[in-house]
């Protein structure tokens, strides 16, 4: 098979005066998968995208990227740059006053000029239906919405993988359609944490569950349910669950 866009080997972790979250997590992604993650709260799936991304530091294992060992933090600024990641809470994505800033800033910091970067979020934001927003304040913005400019600022920076973590809390059934759409018309890896199971039939080719803090991909019907919707939009086919 080819090199994975990333993988996450044998990863341990635990928070300080917290709980175990993940004993020996195994996880990559391929170009072109597009995968799903369920489990119940608490099972580490958020922390194992902060991990993926650099933003905490595993007791044990191995991350790469494109095949290279990634440790030090200067190895995580490429990965972030082509991984982009959604947080569950928009807050945590948007950072400046307008909307305008928070979407152009991805671009920016990649070292597109000021006017390119202006061009790429207005665009992205038409792409989105968000006309009209990029003078908007962003603390003022509904949940939904924010939730959707988040997405056009990872969108913005031209990922090859997306990660996205929750990404329909706070949507209604439009602002959800309406994602659904989006995600079944971009051309990239996926990775959707999320316990909406319609959703992740809607929008990925595979589910994974995630328990005692692993995820095993291949044959683990213990800790592992792997499921085939075959195309967008069809009733998922469970495999492998004993
Ligand atoms: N900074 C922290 N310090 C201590 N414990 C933490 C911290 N962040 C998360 N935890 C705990 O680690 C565990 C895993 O949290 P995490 O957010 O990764 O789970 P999750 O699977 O994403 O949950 P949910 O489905 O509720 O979003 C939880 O028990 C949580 O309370």
């Amino acid at each position: 098979m080819s090199t994975p866009i990333f993988s996450l080997t044998d990863i341990h972790f635990e928070y300080l005066n917290g709980p175990k979250v993940l004993s020996g997590l195994n996880f990559s992604l391929h170009a072109h998968e597009r995968i799903g993650i369920i489990g119940p709260n608490g099972t580490g799936k958020t922390t194992m995208a902060h991990i993926l991304m650099g933003l905490v530091k595993p007791s044990k294992g191995r991350i790469h990227f494109h095949g290279e060992p990634v440790s030090a933090e200067r190895d995580f600024l490429p990965l972030r740059q082509s991984i982009g990641l959604l947080f569950q809470n928009a807050e945590d994505q948007l950072i400046y006053p307008t909307v305008l800033e928070d979407v152009a800033f991805g671009p920016l910091n990649m070292g597109k000029s000021s006017q390119e970067a202006k061009e790429i979020a207005l665009r992205v934001l038409s792409e989105l239906g968000l006309e009209g927003f990029d003078n908007r304040i962003t603390h003022r913005l509904s949940g939904g919405e924010k939730k959707l400019v988040s997405l056009a600022a990872v969108l913005a920076m031209d990922p090859e993988a997306l990660f996205l973590d929750e990404p329909t809390n706070a949507l209604d059934a439009k602002t959800r359609a309406h994602l659904v759409e989006i995600l079944n018309s971009l051309n990239k890896a996926l990775v959707i944490i999320s316990h909406d199971w319609d959703f992740l039939a809607q929008t990925t080719e595979s589910i994974y569950s995630m328990k005692d803090g692993k995820i095993t991909l291949d044959g683990d019907t213990q800790t592992h349910q792997h499921v085939h919707a075959h195309s967008h939009g069809s009733t998922p086919h469970v495999h492998g669950d004993s």
